[in-house]
């Protein structure tokens, strides 16, 4: 059960154990500096060299066969496979740097250092009425890579009835798992490992650019927590992704934040003709012809753009005119085409996190160092892990995880849980809840403290739960009509009364699996330090209740606010992924989930983009 990890960024050999020593405080700060050093890929970040300045009447705009705006986790697919046919000219619009660059995120547990840096933008949601009025941090990358980038590299296909029921929604079987599955092979190398010979390598994918398996550093306590996950009950599976549960590469241009699709009106037909981008709000605007094809590639998550301010896929489609003729109203943006779902679905996985004392300090709480000796164990274990790709560096963070259904009367039986709550799950093998471990606890407000800032002062294992199939939903408004500005993202968690039920029946479970062998003997429940939940076990339904409302946080998974379904359902996109009414323009991010998975959202993302380059690639020889 200890999770698979996806390889986003690059993947070395894995070479032997090396002692080092160090003469010099000043020589061994050097060393790191040389041997962590981000690498310079060939990118392009004048925007001068694909594209004209816009001048007053211009239409003699730079062509390209495709534009795909963001070079995230879909828009890097996408543009890599649709480069694969020589003949196209692909410009891959990205508004932040490179990905590979940053050390950091070539560490795998060194993700979380990005989120308060300009590489990252730091927006907020709304504040959640129905969890406690705050607002939520919601931190998404802005450089190439995307969110895959920053992530925790935890790799979940998602459970089969997903799709079939992405496919039954769009009336499309080529997005049930039946065909969909083809695509999370395309994208994976199963890498086998020898401490989990029970996976069946032959429905792996073996030939795809993403090295897929178990390559992460496994804490003492999440082998534990699978072992006292079987003790309560919970069955193991040795693999969840399963059926059972450039020639033409073109151009990269880095620094380039689209701010408008072009359209124009032929007819009673509208067009896209090409896309609008800048580098910074007072620079200026550069323009591109699309020939065949525009794609929107980020996200229903936040976009970017500089000094923290945001776009998303519907928020772009809006700027543009393309939305709700009443949103665009209120902002004064002419209209192009009403699209009353753009924006609406918004959807995420919330979850809690509990804290446990780790009786001992082998936690990898030297990321975030708070001392001396810790700055040094960082030093080493960083330099350790670029030569080896070992040592407490090479933890994914997201390191075991349980999935379980919140209807289970062999974990949750009816004597003490009587309530029949609503069934969102997908399908009968279809889990709504997920539990996973860390070696330790990172996200907690307080003061003003967020998600990766606050540092424990002991060393701690933290458990997690997740909602995977809430019924609260929200939308995403514009607040102006500047590309510069963030929009109104509100998630609406907990709206829905049978959420927060859910989530308590996890936590709960969580509380139990705390305290089974072995894992019981890992975590020291005597320290009754406020921050720690060692006596949250003995709190009444309504007090967790009211954890669960303070506590929540994002799994930093929105998704479907570009519906992939009929457009009289709210859909937004077809199943080609095309925008209703508007031709040559599609979307291909998390935004057109039709509903969130049951797992992970980044390789749904993937398959999602390699379908819908098979799909452009037989538009294109149909003439389509
Ligand atoms: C902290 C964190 C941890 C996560 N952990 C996991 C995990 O362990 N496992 C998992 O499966 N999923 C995880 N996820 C979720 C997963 O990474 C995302 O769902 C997925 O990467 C989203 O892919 P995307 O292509 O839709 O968007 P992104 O990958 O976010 O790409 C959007 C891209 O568009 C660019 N862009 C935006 N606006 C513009 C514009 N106007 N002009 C030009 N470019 C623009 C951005 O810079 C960005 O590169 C995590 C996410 C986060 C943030």
């Amino acid at each position: 059960m200890s999770q698979a990890s996806i390889t986003f960024n690059n993947l070395s050999t894995r070479l032997g154990n090396n002692r080092f020593t160090w003469i010099t405080a000043f020589a061994f700060a050097l060393l790191l500096r040389q041997a962590t050093k981000g690498r310079k890929p060939k990118l392009i970040a004048d925007a001068r060299r694909v594209a004209r300045e816009v001048k007053e009447g211009e239409l003699d705009f730079d062509e390209y066969d495709v534009v795909i705006i963001g070079g995230g986790t879909a828009g890097c697919v996408l543009a890599a496979r649709l480069s694969e046919d020589p003949s196209l000219r692909v410009l891959l619009l990205e508004a932040g740097g490179s990905g590979v660059a940053l050390r950091e995120t070539r560490i795998p547990v060194a993700y979380s250092l990005l989120f308060h840096t300009k590489h990252v933008y730091q927006f907020f949601t709304e504040p959640q009425d129905f969890a406690n009025g705050k607002k939520r941090f919601w931190p998404r990358a802005k450089m190439l890579g995307g969110c895959s980038s920053i992530n925790a590299q935890m790799a979940q296909w998602g459970s089969p009835g997903d799709f079939d029921r992405w496919g039954d929604i769009i009336g499309d079987d080529s997005w049930k798992w039946s065909n969909l599955k083809r695509y999370f092979n395309k994208f994976e190398k199963y890498v086998p490992h020898p401490d989990f010979p029970d996976v069946d390598v032959s429905v792996k994918g073996q030939e795809g650019p993403m090295k897929v398996g178990y390559f992460s550093e496994v804490s003492e306590g999440s082998k534990l927590f699978i072992k006292a996950c079987q003790n309560v009950g919970i069955p193991f599976s040795p693999d969840f992704n399963t059926s059972k549960g450039t020639l033409g590469v073109n151009k990269v241009v880095v620094n380039a934040t689209v701010t408008k699709i072009l359209t124009e009106r032929v007819g009673g037909e509208i067009r896209t003709v090409g896309v609008e981008f800048a580098k910074s709000k007072e620079g200026p605007r550069y323009r591109v012809r699309a020939r065949k094809e525009v794609v929107l590639s980020y996200n229903a998550e936040p976009v970017l753009s500089t000094h923290l301010r945001s776009a998303f896929s519907p928020t772009i489609l809006m700027l543009s005119g393309i939305g709700p003729s009443g949103e665009l109203r209120k902002h004064h943006i002419p209209s192009v085409l009403d699209l009353p779902g753009v924006g609406d679905n918004l959807i995420d996985h919330p979850v809690v996190d509990l804290y446990f004392k780790n009786r001992y300090d082998d936690s990898p709480k030297h990321v975030k160092p708070s001392s001396l000796g810790d700055v040094v164990k960082f030093v080493t274990s960083t330099l350790k892990y670029f030569i080896t790709r070992s040592g407490s560096m090479a933890t994914n963070f997201g390191e075991s995880a349980a999935f379980v259904r919140s209807d289970d009367r062999a974990l949750f039986p009816e004597s003490a849980y009587p309530e029949k709550l609503h069934d969102t799950t997908s399908s009968a093998i279809g889990p709504d809840l997920e539990i996973f471990t860390t070696p330790m606890a990172y996200k907690v407000q307080i003061y003003l403290l967020e998600h990766g800032d606050f540092t424990f002062p002991m060393h701690t294992f933290a458990i997690h739960v997740v909602l995977l199939r809430p019924r609260s939903k929200g939308t995403l408004r514009l607040k102006s009509a500047s590309p510069w500005d963030a929009p109104a993202m509100n998630p609406t968690y907990l709206e829905r009364p049978e959420d927060v039920h859910k989530l308590v029946r996890g936590v709960r479970l969580i509380t139990k699996i705390a305290r089974q062998e072995p894992l019981v003997q890992r975590l020291d429940h005597s320290d009754k330090d406020p921050l720690l939940d060692s006596d949250t076990y003995l709190k009444s339904d309504k007090e967790l209740e009211e954890l669960v409302r303070e506590r929540l946080e994002t799994l930093y998974h929105p998704t479907s606010t570009c519906r992939m379904a009929p457009l009289e359902d709210g859909g937004v996109v077809d199943s080609r992924l095309r925008v209703y009414g508007v031709k040559g323009l599609r979307v291909c991010d998390a935004s057109i989930f039709p509903e969130i998975v049951s797992g992970h959202t980044a390789a749904a993302v993937l398959a999602t983009a390699e379908h819908l380059a098979d799909i452009i690639k037989a538009d294109l020889k149909e003439g389509h």
